[in-house]
């Protein structure tokens, strides 16, 4: 009898969650069909937190059931089913198609007409910021807000990415990149370690480079620098100094705020604080001192800008110090709050946060990624080594210059590698959109018009569109005697899996293209909102119809940081590949000696096993948590002097 109560409450409760439901799913299926949209039903909201957590544990099983396995939605269930699937999802459910799921309906696309009308549509198709609600950390800031709250952010956080910021960049970006180089082949310059980590190297550098010019903060590389005097005299930081008032040092309390970030924004300060657990502690510590730092920094811009009545050229050379000085809060009668157009002090700070986080990863991970692609490709690094000394001529390091360098980077084999790794592996694999609130929106979907139902999740697929054969230059896949095709669903009859720079280089002879702009009127408009409206490629390269190239993602919620990183990665990939080359480590099939002792043909083969492990890393064990990363196993590299290598096939 005891127990007929709470049976029965629980079989009540049980029915009322079944009856919502299906009442939702069955709402949101009436919704699709009316939309016009090809769509599949899934039974579970992928970006569920509940499942997300458990899908890793079922999908294997899910996988093997009879029924099941088979079915579309338990394709586009798993949290990266984009990057497992690439193409191949879209090939078998079109470019842009649906899931009817029991909480949203979600709208995928690969088609670059669709992703252009949406990033287009600003107020139409809003970014859903609940995702991001939590990156409100240090502050509001442009990355969580939208409307006309994102307009008065971005209208300030805009103007600091200047030309003379960008020349600030360049500078850091090749003294680390120089610092970083001696770091993997000793001051010797001797090389031939192999290193296993080079993306937290890449971390570094990229930390650095945001540090100096977000904030005009020298960090210093351990072991490399970190006992230069005159640096520390002048405001350097190292990891081992921990000044006073802290209790760690600022580069550390960087990288370890933002490498433990995910639990830094999902667990309450309560549970870090008193949780017996070390790692928790730290990334708490972490989070209190950077932003104890970032204050300290804030303040002494904010005195010396006042003092000099905001003339104080050098202090607006960073983001923060150009932030300060637009925000209004310099004006005699400001107070901490916002005033209609300018940002209050915590907005200043936020922002701040967000360039480092939107800005660290995707940049380091881009400079990794390329680094692997070059050395699985040495035909192509020999190439560009060739360009890089076409333009520097031999000039040292302390001799190149901004204006007169970077062009020619960009508009060569430089950019079409770093074009072509972002095409191949976006950081940011599925840009989020929605129209949410907005209401019903038409759209135009393969040439039809469509309703995209109140309340709709999008992804603007960057994975799949940039590999979508319809937009992009390509040959034939891979033959079966040099490896076969890269993947075994996606894009089987063509090259668009591989990483082939040559796609993007035009022909020499041919005419530069045009700088064109499809609306004057819109972007104008956009400009006015501190969009930048300039191509994401240079015109001596191929140009992707609108929409099929959104590493940045376009539009009004562009990447603001997009020339600051163009430039950091260019920087540093000429430095390195003035003077080394990059190979894969075989330590795993040969050591040194063995090698040393091989013919042609055996380093060759040896080189094809490295090559086939490598590529099966970046195809199978790379996974998004924020961005996209090698997650399982790591890639050995080496770096030789040019002319040392041991695997330098044509
Ligand atoms: C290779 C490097 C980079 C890639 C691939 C990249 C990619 C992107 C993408 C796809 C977005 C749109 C995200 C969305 O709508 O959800 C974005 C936005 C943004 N990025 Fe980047 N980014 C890079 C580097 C940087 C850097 C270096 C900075 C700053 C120093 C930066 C700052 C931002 C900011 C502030 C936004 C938000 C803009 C807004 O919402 O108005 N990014 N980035």
């Amino acid at each position: 009898m005891k127990l007929i109560i709470p049976l029965l409450l629980f079989v009540a409760y049980t029915a009322y969650k079944t009856y919502l439901y299906a009442s939702k799913l069955y709402r949101n299926l009436l919704d699709a069909r009316r939309s016009g949209i090809p769509y599949i039903v899934a039974p579970v909201w992928p970006i569920n937190r509940l499942w997300l957590a458990l899908e890793p544990l079922l999908m294997p099983y899910l996988r093997k059931m009879p029924f099941i396995r088979d079915k579309p939605w338990l394709m586009v269930s798993s949290g990266d089913w984009i990057w497992q699937e690439r193409y191949g999802a879209f090939e078998k459910l079109g470019d842009t198609f649906m899931i009817v799921t029991p909480r949203y309906n979600a709208i995928y696309t690969a088609e670059a007409e669709v992703i252009n009308q949406i990033t287009t549509r600003r107020n139409d198709f809003p970014k859903p910021i609940q995702v991001y609600g939590t990156l409100d950390l240090y502050g509001k800031n442009v990355v969580t807000s939208e409307g006309s709250e994102w307009r008065r952010h971005r209208k300030i956080t805009s103007p600091p990415f200047t030309e003379k910021n960008n020349h600030l960049v360049w500078n850091e970006s090749l003294y680390q990149a120089s610092n970083m180089v001696t770091q993997w082949v000793g001051k010797d310059g001797k090389a031939g370690k192999t290193w296993d980590n080079i993306s937290t190297d890449a971390m570094r550098l990229s930390l650095h480079v945001i540090s100096r010019a977000g904030f005009n903060v020298r960090c210093l590389w351990p072991g490399v620098d970190d006992d230069d005097e005159q640096a520390l005299k002048e405001g350097a930081m190292s990891t081992a100094i921990i000044p006073e008032g802290h209790e760690m040092s600022y580069v550390e309390s960087m990288s370890t705020m933002l490498h433990r970030i995910i639990v830094v924004l999902i667990c309450p300060d309560w549970l870090m604080k008193y949780f017996p657990s070390d790692f928790l502690k730290k990334a708490r510590l972490a989070y209190f001192e950077w932003g104890r730092y970032m204050k300290e920094i804030y303040q002494s811009k904010f005195d010396a800008l006042k003092k000099s009545a905001g003339t104080n050229a050098d202090e607006k050379l960073d983001l923060m110090g150009a932030m300060i000085s637009s925000s209004g809060l310099l004006d005699d009668d400001a107070t901490k709050a916002p005033t209609g157009s300018g940002l209050s002090e915590s907005e200043i700070l936020g922002n701040s946060f967000v360039f480092m986080l939107a800005g660290h990863e995707t940049a380091a991970n881009t400079i990794t990624h390329a680094l692997y692609f070059l050395a699985m490709n040495p035909g192509t690094q020999q190439r560009l080594q060739k360009e890089i000394d076409d333009i520097f001529g031999g000039r040292p390091i302390s001799e190149w210059n901004y204006d007169r360098d970077l062009n020619p980077l960009f508009g060569g084999l430089a950019g079409a590698i770093m074009n072509e790794t972002l095409r191949v592996i976006p950081p940011v694999v599925i840009i989020p959109k929605s129209n949410f609130k907005s209401g019903d929106q038409k759209l135009t979907v393969g040439g039809k018009e469509v309703i995209v139902p109140d309340n709709t999740y999008i992804g603007l697929c960057a994975a799949g569109v940039q590999r979508n054969p319809k937009y992009w230059p390509h040959g034939p896949a891979r033959s079966a005697e040099d490896g076969g095709p890269m993947h075994p669903k996606s894009n089987l009859d063509n090259d668009l899996e591989e990483f082939k720079p040559e796609r993007w280089l035009l022909d020499p002879n041919a005419k530069p293209l045009e700088e064109t702009s499809d609306d004057e009127k819109a972007r104008k408009e956009a400009e006015a909102m501190g969009v930048n409206t300039a191509p994401d490629t240079a015109n001596t390269l191929f140009r992707p119809p609108k929409g099929a190239y959104v590493p940045f993602s376009e539009g009004y919620r562009a990447c603001l940081g997009r020339r600051f990183a163009q430039v950091e990665i260019l920087a540093t990939l000429a430095v390195i590949f003035s003077q080394y080359s990059v190979e894969l480590g075989v330590e795993d099939w040969a050591d040194d000696e063995e090698v040393e002792k091989m013919g042609e043909k055996e380093r060759k083969d040896v080189w094809l096993k490295a090559r086939t492990e490598a590529e099966r890393k970046v195809r199978d064990c790379m996974g998004t948590i924020i961005t996209l990363q090698l997650r399982k196993g790591k890639i050995p590299m080496r770096f030789a002097k040019r002319g040392e290598e041991k695997f330098m096939f044509a």
